[in-house]
């Protein structure tokens, strides 16, 4: 199931507290092996607040942030639930207890019942008015002491759920409200849970099992069916999300997600170059704006509201929907913040300081960034990490950026996305703050080079760019046996200036506020914040990454996105774009390849190749003697042979590969 991404995965409490020690370890593993976001439940029964504050420190230290708050059924052999001495009485207690104690550490979830609480169901099979309306004021109740979730007991009739949505909106509940969706996988076990849940069966239901009760495949196939109608209503009435009971049987849930198109058959590690979030309404999108690259939480709970992918995508960008900037954007998991306190909140004296914290993120020796919501840098972004550094400590402090790539397999490890099959493609893009004086010589200096294109916009919105606002630019694509082109992200001057609010605010909300008040480096980053410009620059050449030199159209089965980029990067090692500081000189270089060694490669290459090719291979663009090296000599040679000489030599320089990996 973890393939397909689910939001969350919930880990039950045994009943009675029976299976705490066991919930307690699969809960730590699930969130921290698994790596799935998880939610444990925790009841009330049998459990004296000692107890229930070791789960509770025990998940707090496992990194578990989400708590299904229950007051549990009574223990085995009883009829009434009874307050055990020392413990709750309900889980509106439970609610308060953690809110009281762990502040807003937790994501707390509590039960809500469309039907109302079994207690509050007679023997009729139905809760009074009365009834119904208190369990409704107690789940508000709940609620306002802190629940930031309700998700559902099962149902089998859809309009007594969507009511429920309804009652309970009508008297300010206004969390989100999942439904509980459970698969009838067998005659039997339907019956008891049903029964046990005093839940109400639609006569359509009864009718249509009856004549397929012991056909356990039928009833299945039948549960499919029915969790497949039940969730399109759903869906089509607004909801947004959904909670499948699979009580570890998943099949039945993912013929269901199938079903619906929220999942697919093929599952894919990467299916896109951004990482996208586990959130199955988001399945068919497949282009965004890069800005938000590194912030996939921010986007898609800016964007919430756009429920028609792709076709609203473009449509909306242009005319940008975004929803407002929220405290939402800026919430991040306490770990997070402890590790920016750590790694950021250090004195600032001068702008040096400043631009070391930026190119010590690039270079990898911080793992947090204010302007990340991701722990560490992206793969691809390890393959100019050195450039990267260089260009910050110019001051241009640099929050997201790519490799230019050029026809890249892809299932390449670093830059690949899509699955097997297929070539990726990308241009180098750079983002960054810096002073409007840089911003002047930069503006210069891209006269000379029409490739570039830039967009640049300051705190107040002064906007500088050498494009339409209308435009839009792809930045990445991908070409696949059997499909159009895919062209998942852009550049787009009407979403970098909506973004540009949340990149602004950035440097108040999640560095400066490190600090104390009055604190001289919360007062230098506020003078950044208020004078420098956000750019975003893109270079459109993405074929010619050695400087032009070494262009073999149509017959680049590989590049080496090292060594493909560009004007772009060069702006480290450009002196006209200013000094760089005297920080450069502790920026490490040793990780390239002593030049006799290259040469010995290279002339082994040269001769199992058996072309007559004249390289001269491009030393800075080295970064190990490892893969990255062989691709780099590799596309060195066949961009330096006559067309003729590519074609032959293909199948070799393959199995040259092999060889040298071996040798290195
Ligand atoms: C999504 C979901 C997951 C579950 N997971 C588990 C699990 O992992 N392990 C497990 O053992 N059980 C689980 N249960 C079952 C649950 O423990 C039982 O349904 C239990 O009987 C009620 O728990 P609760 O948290 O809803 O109780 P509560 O919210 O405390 O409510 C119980 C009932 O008492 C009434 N009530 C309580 N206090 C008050 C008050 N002060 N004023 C008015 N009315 C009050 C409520 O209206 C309601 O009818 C789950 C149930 C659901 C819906």
């Amino acid at each position: 199931m973890v393939a397909h991404n689910p939001s969350f995965c919930d880990i039950t409490w045994g009943a009675g507290g029976s299976t705490a020690d066991l919930t307690l370890d699969i809960a730590n593993k699930m969130q921290n092996i698994i790596c799935v976001e998880s939610m444990m439940h925790l009841t009330c029964t049998n459990m004296p607040v000692e107890k229930i504050d070791h789960a509770l420190e025990t998940i707090k230290s496992n990194g578990i942030q989400n708590v299904l708050a229950l007051r549990g059924d009574p223990p085995h052999g009883q009829d009434k639930f009874v307050q055990v001495e020392g413990g709750f009485a309900c889980a509106l207690d439970l609610v308060k207890h953690i809110r009281a104690k762990y502040g807003d550490y937790f994501g707390i979830t509590v039960a809500g019942y469309p039907e109302a609480h079994p207690d509050a169901i007679g023997d009729n099979g139905l809760a009074t008015l009365e009834a119904y309306q208190n369990d409704l004021a107690y789940l508000k109740r709940k609620v306002d002491a802190g629940a930031d979730l309700i998700v559902t007991q099962l149902f089998y009739d859809t309009d007594i759920f969507l009511k429920f949505v309804n009652d309970c909106r009508q008297i300010g509940i206004n969390c989100p409200i999942v439904p509980g969706i459970m698969p009838i996988n067998n005659y039997k076990g339907f019956l008891r849970m049903t029964g046990f849940c005093k839940t109400k069966i639609p006569d359509e239901i009864t009718a249509a099992l009856e004549p397929i009760k012991d056909n356990d495949e039928a009833v299945k196939a039948y549960g499919i069916h029915l969790g497949t109608e039940m969730c399109r209503k759903i869906l089509a009435n607004g909801i947004k999300t959904l909670h499948l009971y699979t009580l570890n049987m998943e099949k039945s849930a993912l013929a269901i997600l199938m079903n619906l198109g929220l999942i697919e058959e093929s599952k894919i590690s990467r299916p896109l170059p951004w990482r996208r979030p586990a959130n199955v309404f988001r399945v068919k999108e497949d282009v965004r704006p890069i800005f938000w690259a590194n912030r996939p939480k921010s986007y898609i709970s800016r964007t919430i509201g756009w429920d028609q992918y792709p076709q609203g995508r473009w449509g909306d960008s242009r005319n940008p929907s975004y929803g407002a900037l929220s405290d939402h954007q800026f919430m991040r998991p306490r770990a997070r913040d402890k590790k920016l306190q750590e790694e950021w909140a250090t004195p600032l004296k001068s702008i040096d300081d400043i631009q070391e914290k930026f190119q010590s993120y690039c270079l990898g020796k911080l793992r947090s960034s204010p302007w990340s919501e991701l722990d560490g840098l992206q793969p691809e972004t390890k393959i100019i990490h050195e450039q990267l550094g260089k260009i910050n400590l110019k001051g241009f402090l640099t929050i997201n950026s790519q490799p230019a790539v050029n026809g890249e397999r892809s299932d390449s490890p670093s830059v690949g996305w899509g699955g097997p099959g297929g070539y990726v493609y990308q241009k180098a893009y750079l983002e960054f703050f810096c002073s409007p004086e840089k911003l002047d010589a930069l503006v210069k200096k891209c006269k000379s080079f029409p490739s570039l294109t830039y967009v640049a916009v300051n705190k107040t919105g002064n906007l500088v760019s050498n494009i339409s606002v209308k435009d839009v630019n792809a930045v990445t694509w991908g070409v696949f046996p059997a499909k159009e082109i895919i062209q998942p992200t852009v550049v787009d001057p009407a979403s970098f200036v909506v973004w540009k609010d949340e990149a602004f605010e950035i440097w108040s909300r999640s560095w400066s506020a490190l600090y104390p008040d009055g604190d001289p480096s919360k007062k230098l980053l506020e003078q950044i914040q208020n004078s420098y410009y956000l750019v975003s620059l893109v270079d459109n050449n993405y074929m010619d990454g050695m400087g032009g030199q070494n262009r073999v159209s149509g017959h680049l089965p590989r590049t080496d996105p090292g060594s493909s980029s560009h004007q772009l990067l060069k702006i480290g090692t450009d002196p006209s774009l200013g000094q760089t500081s005297p920080h450069a000189t502790r920026h490490p270089t040793s990780s390239i390849p002593p030049l006799d060694s290259f040469h010995e490669s290279f002339l082994l290459f040269r001769k199992q190749l058996k072309i007559g090719c004249v390289a001269t291979p491009d030393l800075t663009c080295f970064h190990s003697k490892g893969f990255a090296c062989v691709e780099h000599f590799t596309s060195s040679l066949i961009r330096n042979s006559p067309e003729a000489d590519v074609e032959k030599s293909l199948p070799s320089i393959e199995s040259c590969f092999m060889t040298v990996s071996a040798l290195q």
